[in-house]
């Protein structure tokens, strides 16, 4: 079977390598240019660990990228992978998905069969409106959301929780069929398959990010009364994950939730209960926490010195979670802006060396932010980061923090203050080498 996939950015990437490692042939088509020169050469875009090493041992074998379209001419089956930004009202822009539905549409013939698969986190009823628009063509499409999480999502490509597939029509054995052979290692292994109409795989996907949103605001709204009433809301957490019904995950109350994804499906499914005359309250209350607790947090810091003028901060990751370069939305960064505008000096740092890059190119393109080099500096390493500073401020869970030398760090910085973002750190180990902590709720 040959497989295209169309925009070969985060997903589409992933989907890609994965499909290529089942022994599919696979066309990956991105109108970057710039990307699918690097891709075909074997070299990853963007750090995702594991993938660098499946696009070399498929690249110019079962695997290739081009910018053209025409190879979707000879493909089963047409993965639509591109990216479903917000716009400025809050909805998911489709601006990318039907111009590639304008390209298939140029470029296939009436008659041959294809199905087309939109991975895609798109609105409910964008599937339908995809058929539409292919109404004259020998078209089934599919709706079959992503659920991979970054950093780990070679791992998720391979290990899903559930297969989620939406039809037209569940009579229409053909497409099932199809998507059922992609997918039969996952069958195999007895991963749950959920078959079912287009609209209510749309919705699968943004009720299921949407959950999870709103687990992590519940927290870090119950972390703000914790931290007046002196109670520790990791003790907390960890209570309430030992009732099954409730279960541990997603339960870290921190700086809020950052992403390519959250952010925007939050807001683009409160949009899509407008559009239908209801009035989301509880979405987007889970909204309203994200968006306020970063500026609660950095009150806390703001409280703790007064006046920021000219105070130097470490600021201890940039990306939006550990092991990714991705900045999309990345806490960090909203932090970060908040703490130049007050007159603050910036000293950031990330393990994976593309987030830092990534973080000084956008400062870079930004003069209004920061001037990088006066008012803003990435470090290589963590403890240049923190040298001279009057305080640590903690913005990715990194666990690997604990295993630093906290003695040395301690002797290098100015003031010996922590606010731990993401309640990482160890926090007896840090307060006995005479360190004040600032936790969120602890
Ligand atoms: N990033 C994630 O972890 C994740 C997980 C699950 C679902 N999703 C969803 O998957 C979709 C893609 O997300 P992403 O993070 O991979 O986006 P991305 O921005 O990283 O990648 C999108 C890619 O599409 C390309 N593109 C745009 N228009 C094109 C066109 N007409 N033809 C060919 N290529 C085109 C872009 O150049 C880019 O490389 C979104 O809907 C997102 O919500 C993302
Ligand atoms: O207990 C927690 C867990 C996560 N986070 C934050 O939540 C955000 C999102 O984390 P995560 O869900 O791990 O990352 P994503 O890669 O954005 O993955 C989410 O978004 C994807 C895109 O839709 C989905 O496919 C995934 O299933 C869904 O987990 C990050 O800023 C984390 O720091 C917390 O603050 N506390």
């Amino acid at each position: 079977m040959k497989i295209s996939v169309i925009g070969t950015g985060y997903v589409g990437l992933i989907q890609a390598v994965g499909l290529a490692e089942f022994g599919f042939n696979v066309v990956g088509i991105d109108i970057d240019e710039t990307k699918v020169k690097q891709l075909n050469k074997g070299k990853c875009p963007l750090y995702e660990e594991g993938l660098e090493e499946l696009l070399k041992k498929h690249i110019n074998k079962n695997l290739t990228f081009t910018t053209s379209y025409e190879p979707i001419k000879d493909s089963d089956v047409i993965f639509l992978c591109v990216g479903t930004p917000q716009d400025r009202d809050g909805n998911a822009d489709l601006r990318f998905l039907f111009s590639a539905v304008e390209k298939i549409k140029e470029t296939i013939s009436k008659d041959d069969y294809k199905v087309i698969v939109i991975k895609s986190t798109v609105p409910v009823g964008t599937n339908r409106k995809v058929k539409e628009l292919l109404s004259e063509y020998n078209v089934d499409v599919v709706s079959n959301p992503e659920f991979l999480r970054e950093g780990i999502a070679v791992y998720d490509f391979f290990n899903p929780e559930r297969i989620v597939l939406g039809f037209e029509n569940l009579k229409n054995k053909k497409p099932i069929k199809i998507m059922e052979s992609i997918y039969y290692c996952f069958k195999e292994k007895n991963i749950p398959f959920v078959i079912t109409n287009w609209e209510t795989a749309e919705l699968i996907k943004y009720a299921s990010n949407a959950f999870l949103a709103t687990k992590l605001s519940f927290i870090n709204e119950l972390a703000k009364l914790s931290d007046k009433v002196g109670a520790d809301i990791k003790t907390v957490s960890y209570a309430m994950g030992l009732d099954p019904r409730i279960g541990n995950k997603f339960l870290n109350a921190g700086i809020g939730y950052g992403g390519s994804c959250f952010p925007k499906d939050v807001k683009a499914l409160i949009k899509q209960f407008e559009n239908n005359n209801i009035d989301p309250i509880l979405i987007k209350a889970t909204d309203k926490v994200n968006e306020e607790q970063i500026k609660w947090f950095f009150e806390k810091i703001k409280n703790y010195y007064g006046d920021l003028n000219g105070k130097v901060f470490a600021v201890l990751g940039l990306a939006f979670k550990p092991n990714t370069d991705d900045l999309r939305e990345s806490r960090a960064i909203k932090l970060i802006d908040i703490l130049l505008e007050e007159g603050t000096i910036v000293k950031g740092f990330d393990y994976v060396k593309k987030a830092r890059e990534n973080t000084i190119n956008m400062y870079k393109f930004d003069k209004t932010k920061a001037f990088y080099g006066y008012n803003l500096y990435i470090l290589d390493d963590l403890y240049e980061t923190v040298k001279d500073v009057d305080g640590i401020i903690i913005t990715v869970e990194y666990d690997r923090f604990n295993k630093e030398d906290w003695e040395k760090i301690a002797n290098l910085v100015k003031e010996k203050v922590i606010f731990d973002g993401r309640n990482i750190l160890n926090v007896e180990k840090i307060k006995k080498l005479g360190f004040r902590y600032h936790g969120v709720g602890r």
